[in-house]
């Protein structure tokens, strides 16, 4: 069971999420006046736990790239000062943004300078990840899932989207790690278009399901503010949890 006292609870804390989506896996900060639709967990993993999470999914993306970067990397990272190991926060995990491989587009424009993997294992070689996994696994339901790494570079963002509707069911859940991002979410009604924005910090997760999934477009924001907090841009790592379309049994 995952603690509540673990939890540095933020002001907007109010509540414990006790639905099918889990048992008192974290606090709710806030559903952003969105529903039940829509949940934002702050502090859900610490600082510590989020390097693990994000130390495993940037080897699972580096993998995917070809020897000259790969040889880059391990020509910096053996001259850098310090172990990786040893970074006290999290964003000092990431590399400057010129030793990856960023893709400039996504081949529909809606994703701008990222590397992206679906992950179907994870390494076993860090005793406390599939810990972190199993806590992650309490905000949605037991389905067959898939796991989806997306880095942003520094100014990479999202534009506005819906997942894809024939693949994906209806609820997608995603763990923010490294840079503050904004997330939006937007739905036209009428003549005019309802916007929410929020925050997501490093070590949150966020729950998005049925009509919030279907009828509001989604994109994770370059830079702006939120309440007179400016997000500034950053490397941001996102674990995106899944779970497939049923298929249309005859
Ligand atoms: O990174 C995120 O939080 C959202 C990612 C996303 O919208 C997508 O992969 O479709
Ligand atoms: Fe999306």
């Amino acid at each position: 069971m995952f603690p509540p006292s673990a939890l540095r609870p933020s002001c907007l804390c109010r509540d414990i999420f006790r639905t099918r989506w889990g048992s008192a896996v974290a606090t709710l900060s806030s559903n952003h006046g969105l529903g039940d639709d829509f949940a934002l967990y702050l502090n859900v993993f610490d600082e510590e736990e989020q390097k693990i999470l994000l130390a495993a999914s940037l080897r699972k993306l580096d993998r995917t790239e070809d020897r000259h970067h790969r040889k880059r990397r391990k020509i910096f990272e053996a001259t850098r000062a310090g172990k990786l190991s040893e970074c006290l926060d999290v964003n000092g995990l990431f590399l400057p943004d010129r030793y990856y491989d960023f893709q400039k587009g996504h081949y529909d424009g809606v994703i701008k300078n990222y590397r992206e993997t679906h992950v179907s294992t994870w390494p076993e070689d860090q005793p406390r990840l599939s810990e972190l996994l199993d806590r992650l696994r309490r905000f949605h339901p037991e389905e067959p899932i898939q796991y989806h790494v997306l880095h942003l570079a520094s100014d990479g963002e999202i534009h506005p989207h819906v997942d894809h509707l024939g693949a994906f069911g209806s609820w997608i859940v995603g763990v923010s790690l490294g840079a503050d991002r904004i997330l939006r979410l937007e739905k036209e009604i009428s003549d005019r278009t309802l916007v929410h924005n929020m925050i997501l910090p490093s070590g949150s997760v966020y729950v998005q399901k049925d009509s919030i999934r279907y009828e509001w477009r989604h994109s994770i924001l370059h830079s702006g503010s939120v309440n007179g907090d400016e997000i500034k841009g950053g490397q941001r790592l996102s674990i995106m949890v899944r779970n497939r379309q049923p298929t249309l049994s005859s």
